[in-house]
């Protein structure tokens, strides 16, 4: 098997002779210090190798549970938000059809996701949408205290039990949550479902290869193994003793902070060409985002699908204010065949193009649009992916989880908290009006006065 590559000559050349090479020691550190534990936030770990600590038992487990809802689903849905969200539907989209909710595929369950937004519209629609299927529950929640997720899974259990009956429910409820504490541990205790444990030093952030994304990814039909596998690839190949001019993650981790610090980069743009890799970027920006923004420092994640998005931001990109880097996922190889057809009229004039590949255009679109933003004035890093597969997944999963350590640590933050998402929470409950929140209710009540 192949791995997937990484290629900085695009950004390096906006820095100074060496710039990148510069940063070897601090990497090195950086690494040293998340493989010996001496890093801020060294209690959440458990990340690092767990590709490689996941035994074929284990993924036996959660395969066994996967093939029960299988079975007794016609729609799963998936309650959760930020990492308990996004890695799932991140590999769920990047490997399935991306029509898969209008194909009627009778051999797979059709995933859907809840818990992740509180619009009343969305919940109201989705439960007008379960209101004739066979549905399951996987509700995911570390804290188990989220009320994004609480909220809707309180309601998906109440329709899950009327459409079902309680006894029937639950077999297909299923938590996702902390060995002891919270309310999702609560409910599931009491009603007696499957339970996975998420492990404490595992941040959400970095909890795809847990029971959080290996559950409903499986449910989905694709091969765990196969993604675990591809990260344990990628733990070896980015391990603290792969020379910095072999280790892709340590050099991902480099260049972007070269061009933060040293030519005030800010903003760095996840750029997809396949429309399936829409929720690999938002992984990504949570898994960048909350690990890095803090202190006031941090680049910000952004991202953009193109060619889409080139007919919509492509101006920004190209002349906007030079404050932007791009990293591409390339992928070499698409799935599937379609040949652009001839046409004897050629009203369009694209017989040129006849006999090609789509993907042909595709590249050179890729090609041309790297060209020329490099002559904008925007650095470019690209991230080779040889084919969308649950191995390659795997490995470009834990290429930016380490990348993310490591560049977290040269940056001189603590990767893994998120000390500041709380700041919405406790005024959403002040407002509320939630027990316990009486002294911030009235202050925040006095401040609209
Ligand atoms: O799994 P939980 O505890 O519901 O948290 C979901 C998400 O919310 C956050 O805690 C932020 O509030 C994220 O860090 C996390 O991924």
């Amino acid at each position: 098997m192949e791995r997937i590559q990484l290629d900085i000559t695009k950004a390096a050349q906006f820095l100074s002779e060496g710039a990148v090479k510069a940063y070897e020691p601090q990497v090195k550190a950086a690494q040293e210090a998340l493989e010996n534990g001496s890093c801020p936030g060294n209690d959440f770990l458990g990340w690092l190798h767990l590709p490689s600590s996941i035994t074929p038992q284990f993924l036996d487990e959660v395969q066994a549970v996967a093939n029960t809802l299988r079975q007794k689903c016609e729609v799963i849905v998936v309650a959760g938000i930020g990492g308990s969200y996004l890695g799932a539907r991140a590999v769920i989209e990047a490997l399935g059809n991306s029509f898969a909710w209008l194909v009627g595929d009778k051999t797979n369950p059709t995933i859907v996701f809840a818990g992740n937004n509180i619009g009343e519209d969305y919940l109201f629609e989705l439960s007008e949408y379960l209101k004739d299927k066979r549905f399951g529950v996987i509700n995911i929640s570390k804290s188990g205290t989220t009320t994004e997720t609480a909220l809707a899974f309180r309601l998906l259990k109440k329709q899950c039990e009327e459409q079902r009956g309680k006894a029937d429910a639950k077999d297909v409820i299923v938590a996702i949550t902390d060995a002891k504490r919270g309310a999702a541990r609560a409910a599931a205790d009491k009603e007696g479902y499957k339970t996975f444990v998420i492990p404490d030093n595992v941040g959400g952030r970095f909890s795809v290869l847990t029971p959080v994304g290996l559950l409903p990814i499986a449910c989905a039909g694709f091969d765990i193994k196969a993604l675990v596998n591809g990260a344990a690839d990628m733990e070896k190949a980015t391990a603290p003793s792969v020379p910095f001019a072999e280790n892709i993650a340590a050099q991902y981790a480099a260049v972007r902070n070269a061009l933060y610090t040293e030519k005030g980069k800010k903003i760095e743009i996840m750029v997809n060409y396949q429309p399936k890799l829409h929720f690999i970027a938002e992984w990504w920006k949570q898994l960048y985002g909350e690990s890095e923004g803090k202190e006031h420092k941090g680049i910000f994640p952004a991202s953009c699908d193109f060619t889409t998005d080139l007919h919509s931001m492509g101006q920004w990109i190209q002349e906007g204010e030079r404050s932007i880097f791009e990293t591409v996922i390339s992928v070499e190889q698409p799935a599937k065949k379609l040949l652009f057809p001839s046409d004897d009229e050629n009203l369009d004039g694209l017989n040129f193009l006849a006999g090609k590949r789509v993907d042909e255009v595709n590249k050179m679109a890729e090609l041309g649009t790297l060209l020329a933003h490099v002559d904008g004035g925007v650095p470019n890093i690209r991230i080779i992916v040889p084919e969308l597969n649950e191995y390659y997944i795997g490995q470009l999963i834990y290429f930016f989880e380490i990348g993310c350590g490591i560049s977290g640590n040269v940056l001189g933050v603590n990767p893994f908290n998120q000390p500041g998402v709380e700041a919405y929470k406790k005024n959403m409950f002040a407002l509320l009006d939630k027990p316990g929140y009486e002294a911030e209710s009235k202050a925040i009540k006095e401040r609209l006065k």
